[in-house]
């Protein structure tokens, strides 16, 4: 299987429009491969906030135009990354939308875990509550976003409703890159899995894009990884290391669940 992340520039000096004609460019350049991978919030930058509302588009606005149509003409599989979504009632959320190689919207993925703490996205925008799998031909994909990634059991949540492959838009800041590198490995590692990790270049709101995409594979190796700019990361990998992996490696077999929370020591 083929998989080409797109690690793109999100930065000031070009318009949500003109990244979105040249995204889609991109996109259409990676025919042949099986599926491509866009970053997070791409359209906005994932931490340029006040973009979020003025940039908002339903699922079915511009965004969801431009890919399903690179993802036709390219013949892909394509995770367009997230956009801001304004959904009917109003709310914000960051959503992950993944097209099929006939431009139809096979899925959309809010995310779960919204960065911030008190500020920023944790208040601008709404909380996903789904978890969401897509069946590919060669694999099914697991689907989180950016700062999910520090959230074990969302991913577990995932491996038990069947993901072999999970996939991560994001818009990772630099200064935590070790942290990204790190939490990678450890979800591919510990659910068995390939990690296909899909960050952004360049710098938007003042935040240094940490860049370096990553794809790991269940034993925990690093397929590939991008530089800081931006880049294409094309990867071939095995589908069938997923099953091969857990038969030989059975560590998913020894989980122990419903344990009892500890009883208060009483002084
Ligand atoms: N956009 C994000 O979710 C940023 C996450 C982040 O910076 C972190 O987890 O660290």
């Amino acid at each position: 299987m083929r998989a080409s992340l797109i690690q793109i520039d999100v930065n000031e000096d070009e318009s949500v429009e003109s990244r979105r004609r040249r995204v889609g460019s991109l996109v259409r350049g990676q025919a042949g491969a099986d599926l491509v991978v866009l970053p997070e919030l791409w359209t906005t930058g994932a931490f340029a906030y006040e973009g979020f509302d003025s940039d908002a588009e339903p699922l079915d606005g511009p965004t969801h135009e431009a890919m399903a149509k690179a993802a036709s003409d390219a013949g892909v599989w394509l995770h367009a990354g997230s956009i801001p979504e304004r959904a009917d009632d109003g709310t914000l959320y960051n959503t992950s939308l993944v097209f099929s190689p006939s431009g139809d919207l096979i899925a959309a993925y809010r995310k779960i875990h919204r960065f911030g703490f008190d500020k920023g996205e944790a208040v601008l925008m709404g909380a996903g509550r789904e978890l969401v799998t897509v069946r590919l031909p060669e694999t099914t994909l697991g689907l989180g976003t950016c700062y999910d990634l520090r959230f074990p059991e969302l991913f577990r949540g995932l491996v038990d409703a069947g993901a072999e492959t999970l996939v991560l838009p994001a818009g990772w800041p630099e200064r935590r890159r070790a942290h990204w590198t790190l939490l990678a490995q450890a979800r591919a590692v510990e659910n068995q899995a390939f990690v296909l990790a899909c960050g952004t270049a360049g710098t938007h709101a003042g935040v240094p894009q940490a860049g370096h995409s990553i794809v790991v594979d269940p034993w925990g190796e690093v397929l590939a990884e991008a530089g800081a700019g931006e880049e294409i990361l094309t990867v071939e990998f095995d589908p069938g290391k997923v099953a091969t992996t857990r038969e030989q490696f059975p560590a998913l077999k020894d989980r122990v669940l419903g344990l009892e929370t500890p009883r208060r020591q009483t002084p």
